[in-house]
């Protein structure tokens, strides 16, 4: 549905001068063109990356009564913005920014706050209406902050969603941090609101948690060509940048913002895939010189979620060539573990092809209920867990491998029985898509399956310990429950854990029937692609 933003914000008019090199002081130096104007200021381009991605946007802003304001109204309008609220002061000039580019690309700014600066608790009071009308109101701090905390008071009277752009850093008061739904820093913005250092997804969640201290709900923290993250008090996520080749990075980050308010649901259900929109976004802005002539449209930004999708199927591709050539492997007359996910579904179905083509006298058992339900409506010869004491090979997938063979499992909800299936397994094959194969564990997520009663006591300990708990839920809000009617906990694993401890300390608390760590299981690991990549243990312990 189409989302009703107000964007409070400023609006600078960009004047740039491209020189070969910077004048020293009291040197006169003849430059190569003259002065170009674009349009800038965090509050216009973000008003414009929402507007362009859809958005129904209606911009607060102040501007002096001069050629640059028309320029930027002519251009407001082209982009279909709601220009009913702009406001126009005779005493002062609309913002501007001189910015000089020297050939190696490095520039230096001066910013004139200008009608910005200006802009009061009673001009935002005066647009009462517009902001009791949106579903969400954006700001930065490009204005003065009292004109934020009245928009945001208003906001709140009235139900609408508040997002804090708080850049360029600076440190706020408790005030406006109260009245702040979702806040959006960068990583240098984060460190200055928090005094911690944003350098991995671990510190990440630990600026997030002085945030929710705050009465915050939503953190989402970009960092540049790394990608960006995103908190709530239930789950986290970081989510990576697109590998493309940028040129300027100018309005990357409002792009991400003005794109994501123009899709996140109003109850923020569907925050990952807002996320994955905004990134594509910005990736966009990024190979373009420029600000706001940088910012996508939602046709082009769709156009390149449809290139993603296909990579997707790339993915699925290689999991199947894993699939398919561990089914090649398995000899016959055995017991074979049948491993749960999308993975191990291929390799079911590929096996099962050998076994009727080739008549092989394979007996098997699952890990789960779901791959049980599979190989059954298959016709595969299916033996209880219980009545035997040793399979032969186990085929699983995998969520994280690193160079050592040691992996996280347990994504799909089955790492009990899967565990069980591998302990009692002499040989265990993985087999997963290139994406799953990291050089350590460390920074990514693992589930812990815990009894429903004591778990709340276990993920006490886990928080104190600096593990970054979150229960797992199903999509449609329920807790997740396991085959066992167990719960799911999401760890983040530390920098420098140590896996050996790490296993033995989670095996140690009462309440915790197991975890996703799978530590000297995988003898073999098969790597899918159109050349198939092997591991095998044998071969790591010689190295
Ligand atoms: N080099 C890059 N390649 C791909 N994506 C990028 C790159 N730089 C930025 N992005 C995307 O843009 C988002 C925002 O970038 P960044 O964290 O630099 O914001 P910012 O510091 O507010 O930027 P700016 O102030 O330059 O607008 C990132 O989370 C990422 O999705
Ligand atoms: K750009």
């Amino acid at each position: 549905m189409t989302k009703k933003i107000v964007v409070v914000g400023s609006t600078n008019v960009d004047k740039v001068l491209n020189v070969d090199k910077y004048a020293l002081p009291g040197e006169t130096l003849a430059i190569n063109t003259y002065q170009q104007s674009h349009g800038g200021g965090k509050g216009a381009n973000q008003a414009i990356a929402a507007a362009r991605s859809g958005a129904e946007t209606t911009f607060i802003t102040k501007l002096g009564n001069d050629e640059d304001a028309k320029m930027m109204i002519a251009g407001f309008k082209q982009d279909k913005m709601n220009v009913d609220h702009l406001i126009t002061t005779q005493d002062h000039e609309t913002g501007k920014a001189y910015i000089t580019v020297d050939k190696t690309g490095q520039n230096s700014i001066y910013v004139y706050g200008g009608a910005n600066m200006a802009m009061t608790p009673e001009d935002v009071e005066a647009h009462r209406d517009a902001i009791a009308n949106a579903d969400r109101i954006i700001a930065q701090l490009e204005i003065p902050i009292p004109a934020i905390i009245a928009a945001f008071k208003i906001a709140k009277a009235n139900g609408v969603q508040t997002i804090l752009n708080p850049a360029p850093a600076r440190q706020l008061p408790e005030e406006l941090l109260q009245l702040t739904d979702i806040i959006t820093p960068n990583e240098t913005e984060s460190q200055t609101l928090t005094g911690i250092e944003v350098k991995d997804e671990v510190s990440m969640l630990d600026n997030a948690m002085i945030f929710f201290e705050k009465g915050i709900k939503m953190v989402i923290i970009t960092v540049g060509d790394k990608g960006s993250f995103y908190a709530t008090p239930t789950e986290h996520d970081f989510i990576p940048a697109f590998k493309v080749k940028a040129v300027d990075t100018t309005a990357a980050g409002d792009t991400f913002i003005g794109a994501l308010a123009s899709q996140l649901a109003i109850d923020n259900s569907n925050i990952k895939e807002a996320m994955l929109y905004a990134n594509h976004a910005s990736s966009l802005t990024v190979q373009v010189a420029g600000a706001q002539n940088s910012i996508p449209t939602e046709a082009e930004i769709r156009n390149v979620i449809k290139q993603d999708s296909i990579s997707k199927e790339e993915i699925e591709k290689e999991k199947q060539q894993a699939a398919e050539f561990a089914a090649q492997q398995i000899p016959n007359h055995i017991t074979l573990g049948l491993g749960s996910g999308t993975t191990s579904a291929y390799f079911v179905k590929a096996i099962q092809k050998r076994i009727v083509n080739e008549k092989l006298d394979i007996q098997c058992v699952a890990t789960s209920l779901g791959t049980q339900k599979l190989a059954e409506s298959l016709h595969m010869n299916m033996l209880d867990v219980n009545t035997i004491d040793e399979v032969d090979i186990t085929v699983d997938g995998a969520d994280s491998v690193d160079d050592k063979l040691n992996g996280i499992k347990g994504g799909g909800a089955a790492l009990l029985f899967e565990k069980l299936v591998a302990k009692m397994s002499k040989k265990n094959i993985w087999i997963v898509d290139s994406t799953k194969y990291h050089k350590t564990l460390e920074g990514r997520q693992m589930p812990v399956e815990v009894i429903p009663f004591g778990g709340m006591g276990v993920f006490r300990y886990l928080r104190d310990n600096g593990y970054h708990p979150a229960f797992r839920f199903e999509d449609n809000g329920d807790i997740l429950e396991t085959d066992s009617g167990n719960y799911l906990i999401n760890i983040t694993i530390p920098k420098h854990a140590d896996l050996k401890d790490l296993a033995k300390n989670l095996k140690n608390q009462t309440g915790v029937v197991e975890h996703g760590l799978f530590l000297n299981v995988c003898d073999e690991l098969i790597i899918g692609g159109d050349q198939i990549k092997t591991i095998k243990r044998e071969d790591l312990a010689t190295k």
